[in-house]
């Protein structure tokens, strides 16, 4: 009997102590999943000042929004979206070929300045790389996406990682389809995520090898082909600094991109491939047809490569300064 009253003890404490745990992980906002009010009380204002800085980088590059859509791909890509690629260090994603042409870190940076003066240690690099890319999106002409926030920030970074999970311009169907299943994406959002190439541009080092094989059994529009034979006229060392507009509306969000790949105009090998592979060409050309189907489909696509694999509670922290981890872990 008296086993029994240690046992039941025994019991109580431990509910008291898991009771006690879960309040301070609420009071101390560490809740672990991602929250649509994330901020309202520890930064109420942060969306608008993202938003108001963003315009001011847009009046200033309309090349603006490209850079911060791809940023958000290439940083949700490896290990998550938990800013790693803004960290600065002998391991840097950067340092991998395939973030070659990522642009606007800098800006990242500059936010944050601004949001340590008006909530300081609150607000994550991750959410504004997050924030900056959907107000990228609005201001060229897209939906306006609801995001969740509370991402927090890695504390290291592997530029092998980033070799190893950056797809490369070659990929398949079979693979593209794979790295968005994988973050809980379906067939219609795998094919409109890849609709982020309606903004943007890619450099002659990324389209010549393609352009420049023995056979090519591409069907790409002849006169498209002259055009980027051209504009990238052949394998020197200035491609670092050429480039081509991925779509014909290269600073609009919209849906020109499918109309372009339906019509063999295609960048790269993987946006020729979604207009021709069985699976993914029906809905190719409904989205060219349809923007407005578009839209939805990419605003959820948006929000599952966003919140896919992040840090939340108390994995992970609020970097101070957006390329430097807080101290030595
Ligand atoms: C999954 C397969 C993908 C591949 C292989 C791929 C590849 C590329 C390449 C090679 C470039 C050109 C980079 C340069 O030469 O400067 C590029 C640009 C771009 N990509 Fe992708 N991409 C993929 C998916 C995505 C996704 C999911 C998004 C966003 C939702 C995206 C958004 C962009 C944007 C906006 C640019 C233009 C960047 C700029 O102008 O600065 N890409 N992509
Ligand atoms: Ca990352
Ligand atoms: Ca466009």
């Amino acid at each position: 009997m008296e086993s029994w009253n240690a046992v039941m003890l025994l019991m109580q404490l431990i509910t008291t102590i898991v009771m006690i745990l879960g309040l301070c992980a609420e009071f101390s906002g560490g809740s672990n999943e991602l929250a649509y009010h994330y901020y309202d009380s520890s930064c109420p204002f942060v969306e608008d000042i993202v938003r108001k800085e963003m315009i001011s980088i847009f009046e200033a590059d309309p090349s603006a929004p490209a850079a911060f859509l791809r940023l958000l791909f290439h940083d949700c890509q490896v290990q998550g979206c938990d800013a790693s690629i803004l960290l600065n260090s002998k391991y840097s994603e950067m340092q991998c070929s395939k973030n070659f042409g990522i642009r606007k870190l800098e800006e990242i940076g500059r936010l944050k300045l601004i949001l340590e003066v008006a909530c300081p240690r609150q607000v994550s690099c991750a959410d504004i790389i997050a924030l900056a890319a959907r107000d990228s999106v609005l201001f060229s002409g897209g939906p306006f996406i609801q995001i969740p926030l509370g991402r927090k920030d890695s504390t290291s970074c592997s530029s092998l990682q980033a070799d190893a999970y950056l797809p490369s311009t070659t990929i398949n169907v079979d693979q593209l389809l794979h790295i968005f299943n994988a973050k809980g994406m379906d067939l219609q959002e795998s094919v409109a995520i890849l609709g982020g190439h309606t903004l943007g541009a890619g450099h002659c080092t990324n389209i010549v090898d393609r352009l420049y094989k023995t056979n090519l059994t591409d069907q790409m529009d002849p006169k498209f082909q002259l055009a980027l034979k051209i504009g990238c006229p052949s394998k020197t060392l200035i491609n670092n600094l050429t480039f081509i507009p991925n779509d014909m509306t290269p600073t609009i969000f919209d849906n020109q991109y499918y109309r372009d790949i339906v019509m063999g105009k295609g960048l790269f090998d993987i946006d020729s491939n979604i207009a021709r592979d069985s699976r993914t060409m029906t809905i190719v050309n409904q989205f060219a047809i349809d923007e407005e189907y578009f839209f939805q489909a990419f605003s959820s696509a948006f929000v599952k490569l966003s919140s896919a694999n992040v840090l939340t509670g108390n994995r992970g922290e609020v970097r101070l300064q957006c390329d430097q981890v807080n101290h030595l872990h």
